[in-house]
């Protein structure tokens, strides 16, 4: 597997010019107090004219070529990190995609959000840091003793003589700064799930006036961001006094050391000038680490994270295999079908069989919470079953290729969801080929047209994200309508009617009936299961009856009451 910074391989080539360009301003900055020490001991305390013009034009020179080469090298890192920020996005999307849902489940949304933002924002900051100044600070660290040796080897002894302590303190710091770094992640994740919720629930939360319980739930959560965020930058801010101090005790001691030297004639005042040169420029690189440390451990607690998902095994990783033919017949077989959540003990189907024929419909109805749901997620293998199989036009679902079992399948979620976009673009987002007539028709049947038709904009209306100017039934109609635009073979209504008037489901269920689609719908109503050619009744997971409407009056007592009930329910409605 590939590992986070490999994403910037494809750059190699701006890499390298990058990483030139900053050794080409690293070596002129190195070189510049060298050529300094030369202009005062040749030319000021030796008197030459000739050299101090030499000298300061090849100063110029140097500082011209720095100039350029930091712009170029700018305009290389930026588009190098950005580049491999847009990538990384890219394949992190696409690998989320890629989840199945018992994977998808594994990780919470808003973890998954900061990980397509302030992660990726994270590393994509650490490698732009990394071409321009992070491999810089420490070459010029080194740069600066090597050519301070080279000017006076004793005095440059003295520079560096704290130099292990130092880099100790500095190892112990990154540590535990990538230890608090990704706590502080996590946090942010936390955060960004209350905020998520809240946003979600936001007329519920109006409406239950809970919105002080609301605002100290994201209190907490925000407070230990801040705790935990507080703690990182401190053990971040120690890091530079610390180095700044350890740097000027050394400077002091060169000083010291240096002006006694050049009094017995062991140095000259140009090479002490350029020691204390060398010496500040290495206290501005280890100012820079402070900096630097902060932005790795940063970066490395969010490559983790991105990591993890990238590299997290999915259970199917098969996509492509299996057969891929259409499949026109959409005849249904459950065998035994047992099912159990990934993660949990408790099967919630059990041992379930039944056989539809193509076309057939069939009415699924139980208590809240009796598998009904769930029984539906197994067929386009949102969930692959623990026991038995589940068999689409004679063959097992795990033998079909995902592409032509999804394509055949017709599904209308529980809750109605909706794109932000036009009605249009709502209705064709399934067939994206889908010409208008077949979307007006779809709308047609799903008896939404008409509603359509009366906004100022019929089908070019927006909907809001969510599609929140849309009452729930004309949401549930055009999310009934998307799913018949792709004319499936295998339609699946999940209690996708709930909020339409009895008026208009009848209307609908005479369209859907004319539908060349073997149909499975979870209802509650027995007036809608009466639609149905059979009725399959779950209770806790198992089949408790299953046949036609007469059948199971005449077998199960639990069906009777069911429909006794809704029987007084209607009748009393009217009195
Ligand atoms: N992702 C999941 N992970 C673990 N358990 C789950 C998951 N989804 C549902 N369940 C559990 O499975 C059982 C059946 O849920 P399911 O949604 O299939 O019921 P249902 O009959 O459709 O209910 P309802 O009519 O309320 O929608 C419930 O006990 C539920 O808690």
């Amino acid at each position: 597997m590939k590992t986070v910074f490999s994403y910037a391989l494809p750059y190699k080539k701006f890499i390298i010019i990058a990483l030139l360009l900053m050794l080409t301003e690293l070596a002129v900055e190195l070189l510049q107090p060298f050529v300094i020490a030369r202009i005062i001991d040749y030319g000021i305390v030796g008197g030459n004219r000739e050299a101090i013009i030499a000298w300061g034009a090849a100063l110029m020179l140097f500082a011209l070529t720095a100039f350029l080469a930091g712009i170029v090298n700018s305009f290389f890192a930026a588009h190098t990190a950005q580049s491999f920020g847009f990538d990384l996005r890219e394949a992190l999307y696409r690998r989320i995609q890629s989840f199945s849902l018992a994977t998808f489940n594994k990780f919470p949304a808003s973890g998954l959000i900061t990980r397509l933002t302030s992660d990726i924002t994270m590393v994509q900051n650490v490698l732009y840091m990394s071409l321009r100044i992070m491999l810089r600070a420490p070459l010029l660290v080194v740069g600066s003793i090597i050519m301070a040796f080279v000017i006076n080897a004793e005095l440059a002894v003295y520079l560096v003589i704290l130099f292990p302590f130092l880099l100790i303190f500095l190892v112990v710091m990154v540590r535990k700064g990538v230890t608090v770094f990704a706590r502080v992640q996590k946090r942010l994740d936390k955060v960004n799930r209350v905020n998520q919720e809240n946003l979600q629930a936001v007329r519920l939360i109006k409406a239950y006036l809970r919105g002080k319980y609301e605002s100290s739930r994201f209190n907490e959560v925000a407070g230990l961001l801040k705790t935990d965020t507080v703690k990182a930058f401190r053990i971040m801010e120690v890091v530079l006094p610390v180095l700044m101090f350890g740097m000027n005790v050394s400077l002091l001691a060169v000083i010291w050391i240096g002006a006694s030297r050049i009094e017995t004639g062991g140095a000259q005042v140009g090479e002490l000038v350029a020691i204390i040169n060398y010496a500040t420029r290495m206290t501005i690189a280890f100012s820079m680490f402070a900096f630097i440390i902060m932005a790795y451990a940063r970066a490395k607690a969010s490559s983790a994270r991105i990591k993890e998902v990238l590299t997290e095994e999915d259970v199917r990783e098969q996509e492509a295999e299996g057969t891929d033919e259409a499949l026109h017949e959409g005849e249904v077989v459950f065998d035994h079908v047992s099912f159990t959540y990934p993660g949990t003990q408790v099967p919630v189907l059990k041992d379930v069989s039944f056989r539809i024929r193509p076309k057939e419909k069939l009415a699924i109805m139980g208590a809240t919470g009796s598998g009904k749901s769930t029984l539906l997620q197994l067929l386009p293998r949102f969930y692959d079953v623990t026991d038995g199989q589940i068999e689409i036009h004679g063959r097992d679902v795990r033998d079909w290729s995902l592409r032509s079992l999804r394509q055949t399948i017709g599904i209308v979620p529980q809750q109605a969801m909706l794109f932000t976009g036009t009605i249009s673009d709502n209705l064709s987002w399934g067939k994206e080929q889908a010409a208008e007539p077949e979307l007006f028709q779809a709308a047609q049947k799903a008896q939404i047209h008409e509603t359509v038709e009366r906004f100022p904009k019929g089908y070019g209306t927006r909907v809001g994200q969510k599609g929140v100017n849309l009452s729930g039934g004309q949401k549930q109609r055009l999310s009934i309508a998307r799913a018949l635009v792709r004319k499936p073979s295998i339609l699946i209504l999940d209690d996708s009617t709930s909020a339409l008037d009895v008026k208009t489901e009848a209307a609908l269920w005479e369209e859907l009936e004319q539908e060349h689609a073997t149909m499975l719908v979870v209802t509650q109503k027995v007036r809608t299961a009466l639609k149905a050619d059979r009725i399959l009744l779950l209770d806790d997971g198992e089949i408790t009856a299953y046949g036609t409407h007469e059948e199971l009056l005449a077998s199960s007592e639990l069906y009777r009451q069911i429909a006794v009930s809704q029987q007084e329910e209607e009748v009393n409605e009217y009195v």
